[in-house]
This record gives C-alpha cells, structure tokens and sequence, in this order.
C-alpha cells in the first residue's frame, strides 16, 4: 500500500460542541492507482485526505505513507517528507503569481536544494501539453493551463504519492476533462498513486476505486466506477 489509515479519529473541539471529522477509518490506498473519495458534504473528504497527506494530525490511529508512520514525526520532518515525497494539486491551483510557468514547475526541486535539471523541468511541462507555454506567469493562462502546470509541479519530484482535492472544482466541462486525463495517464504510463477528493461522478469514472465516506465512515467502496454507478451511489448516500 502506498498510504495505510488504521483506526484514523480525527476531532475538532471538544464539550458539546466537539465533531468527529473521521470516525475510525481504516483503509489502504494502493500504489499505482487513482483512488477517489467521495461523500456528502461534510462527510469527512478534505480532513481524510489532509490527515493522509500529513497536512493534519489524526486525533489518534495510524497513518502511514511508504511504511513511514507520520503521526510520530515532527513539523519539521513532516515538512521536508511533503516536499520531497508527495505532490499536490489544488482546487485553486496554488501557483506562485509572480514565476512563469517553468520557473513554478521547478520550484519543488529548487525547495529541496537539488539543482533544477531544466530538461526535466521542460519534459514534465511537455508532458502536460505547455512546452508553448512555459515563459508565461499563471496570470497569462487559463484556468485548466494553470491547472496543468500545478500538475506538472506536482509530477516533477516523482513523487510516491500525487494528492488532488478538488482539482477540477473551478474548472469548465473541458478543462476538466483535460485534467482528469492527465492524472489518468500518469497512473497508467508512469505507475504513479493518485488520491483524489472530488464531488463530480465523471471526475470519479476516471480513477480505479471510489471510496465513499459518510458521517466520518468509509461505508462503501466501488472498483471500475462509471459516473452512473457513482452517482446512483451517491444518491442513495445523500437520501440516507
Ligand atoms: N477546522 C475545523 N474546525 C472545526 N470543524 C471542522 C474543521 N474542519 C472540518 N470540520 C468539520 O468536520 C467535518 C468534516 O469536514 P470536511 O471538510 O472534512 O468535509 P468534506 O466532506 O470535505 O466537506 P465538503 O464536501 O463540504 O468540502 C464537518 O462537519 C466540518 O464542519
């Protein structure tokens, strides 16, 4: 398993007004493929994902990524496994304003001190469709561009781990096909682990498992989804 979640709780606050985000949950997120979370809303999706990402602490349980245990790790450790272990996009993309689209690609591998090998830089862009692109700030691109270059940021480490929440929420119909299709086709041709958190059923045909939370629970899971068996799924989640 790439990620391993045993007994995960996470809480926030705590008397009468304390919620359980994650009730328990136990699950294995294999390597080399795109697994998808879904849920109602405030089923749990974000912190699930957060927790497995060591961008928070699990109230108490295991989380482990590569056989690494986060939850005894410091910040500072935590820090540096992000970096150079994992990659992440973003709903809203999160590129840096003021660098091209090169320079954010590079700036990962720029974080963690190695030399910015520009040729790898520039085939991680090429393999995202922006050779054409790659002097221009996010400004200059559009919203499905930019969220090609945070892919390509992410790509760019090998990391063992991509983790996406949302990537296709600010995104039109095309762009976010175009998205899909490029996570899709890191996991086929480079092996790579994808988790992704999305609320659209097509987004969720797209990967190999979809996990449904509900309430904090993981209370189902579905191998070779369609966007039908997904939002059948999901229906019937939301009725309950
Ligand atoms: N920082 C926080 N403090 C208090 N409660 C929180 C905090 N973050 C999340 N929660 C609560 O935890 C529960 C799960 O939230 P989470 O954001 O993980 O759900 P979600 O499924 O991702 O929701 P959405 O689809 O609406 O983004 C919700 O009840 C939410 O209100």
């Amino acid at each position: 398993m790439a990620v391993a979640l045993t007994e995960v709780w996470r809480r926030y606050g705590d008397g009468p007004g304390a919620v359980a985000a994650l009730r328990g949950v136990t699950v294995g997120l294999p390597r080399g493929r795109l697994t998808c979370v879904m849920g109602p809303s405030g089923s749990g999706k974000s912190t699930l994902l957060q927790c497995a990402a060591g961008l928070d602490r699990p109230t108490s349980g295991s989380v482990r990524i590569g056989g690494v245990e986060l939850t005894a790790r410091s910040e500072e450790e935590l820090t540096v496994l992000r970096r150079e272990r994992l990659g992440f996009v973003f709903q809203a993309f999160n590129l840096v304003p003021f660098l091209t689209a090169e320079q954010n690609v590079g700036l990962p591998l720029k974080l963690s001190g190695a030399r910015v090998d520009r040729a790898r830089v520039r085939s991680t862009l090429a393999s995202v469709g922006l050779s054409d692109r790659a002097g221009h700030r996010p400004s200059e691109l559009s919203g499905g561009q930019q969220q090609r270059v945070a892919i390509a940021r992410a790509l760019v480490t090998t990391p063992e781990v991509v983790f996406a929440d949302e990537p296709t929420g600010a995104l039109d119909t095309g762009s976010a096909r175009e998205v899909l299709t490029l996570l899709r086709h890191s996991v086929d041709t480079l092996g790579q682990t994808v988790v992704m958190v999305t609320h659209d059923p097509v987004a969720a045909s797209y990967s190999d498992t979809v996990l449904f939370l509900s309430d904090g629970f993981i209370v189902d899971a579905l191998d070779g989804p369609t966007a039908d068996t997904v939002a059948a799924r999901m229906t019937r989640l939301e009725r309950s």
